[in-house]
């Protein structure tokens, strides 16, 4: 027997650090969203017990380093199944970029194995299970749009927002999520978004409020050691993007814009300047899709 699960990718449409906490780990506020590029985790049902990965990036890791191997792992031992999963992710989201590929990947194994090992679980059950293997698992295991808040764990749930177009660019880097919070300054950060601000331009549609509401903490923390995650910004607005920002710790930057004309337009800007460049639209309030 086997199953496929869609895994997308998400957004931050805002990220506030309140405080440094005592476990390490950063008091959060944020908005996300998930948009349509999206991995696909297959799961084969296997007799033998073992849990094996195969994935169709090379470079990614095929055993308990990778997020979605922890989730079968995790789901395991937890309800003691006998059976085992051979698991292959087909992968679309660009690594390390600040998209929650590998987080999204372990929420798809979890909602994937809940039905093909028959565990009967909630989804508050999956994300309560998800928080063990990283903060953005949570909100991964519910997709759509959300307040995500705690360590990025908590999850209030949100309506879709204004219908737009995010086209996504990434630079050739990699971003360490440790190291981009290591190197913040919760004291010095002179850049809070306004998150009620943010949840209200969602409660009520408001394309170009959203537009003003985006922000990011980390933004600067990154473009002060990564320089051209902010030329793709000022490209993006020179180009006739409605708003502009990088994505979770980044590198990724991402343009809304409303009008189907403009994207073109800033799609051929980035593209001369930078190789993977998605259009892509936000899912809304729609949560993680079963393909079969
Ligand atoms: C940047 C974001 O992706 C935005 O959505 C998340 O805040 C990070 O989520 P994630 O990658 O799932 O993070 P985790 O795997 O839980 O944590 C990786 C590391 O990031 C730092 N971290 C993460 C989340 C948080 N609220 N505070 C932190 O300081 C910690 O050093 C932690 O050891
Ligand atoms: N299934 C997976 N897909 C991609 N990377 C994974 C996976 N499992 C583990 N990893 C490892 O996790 C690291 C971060 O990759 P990922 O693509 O999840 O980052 P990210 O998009 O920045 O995540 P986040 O936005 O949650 O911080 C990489 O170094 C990668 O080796």
């Amino acid at each position: 027997m086997r199953i496929s699960v869609k895994a997308p990718a998400k957004i931050n449409l805002t990220l506030d650090v309140l405080a440094k906490r005592p476990d390490g780990y950063h008091e959060v506020e944020m908005v996300m969203t998930t948009v349509d590029l999206a991995d696909r985790v297959d799961m084969t049902l296997r007799e033998d017990g073992e849990i094996t990965l195969d994935c169709s990036a090379s470079f990614v890791p095929d055993d308990i380093r990778n997020h979605a191997y922890k989730a079968a792992t995790l789901m395991k031992e937890k309800f003691q199944v006998r059976q085992g999963v051979h698991l292959y992710i087909d992968k679309q989201i660009p690594v390390a970029a600040g998209l929650a590929g590998g987080s999204s990947d372990a929420a798809a194994t979890l909602r994937g194995l809940n039905q093909l090992w028959n565990l009967g679980l909630t989804r508050d059950e999956l994300a309560k299970i998800g928080a063990e293997i990283g903060s953005d698992v949570p909100f991964c295991v519910y997709g759509g749009t959300a307040l995500a808040t705690g360590r990025g764990e908590q999850i209030a749930h949100l309506g879709a927002p204004a219908p737009c177009w995010v086209i996504l660019a990434k630079p050739p880097i990699g971003v360490s999520t440790p190291d981009v919070y290591g190197n913040l300054r919760v004291a010095q950060i002179d850049n809070h978004p306004d998150t009620k601000q943010m949840l209200q331009a969602i409660a009520t549609q408001d394309f170009s409020l959203m537009c003003q509401s985006l922000g990011n903490v980390l933004e600067n923390v990154t473009l002060s050691l990564h320089p051209q995650v902010k030329q793709i910004k000022d490209l993006m607005i020179a180009s006739g993007a409605d708003g502009v920002l990088m994505s979770g710790s980044g590198p990724t930057v991402f343009a809304l814009v409303q009008k189907e004309a403009k994207v073109h337009r800033i799609y051929n800007a980035l593209r001369g300047f930078v190789k993977d460049v998605f259009v892509v639209r936000m899912l809304g309030a729609q949560d993680g899709e079963i393909l079969a």
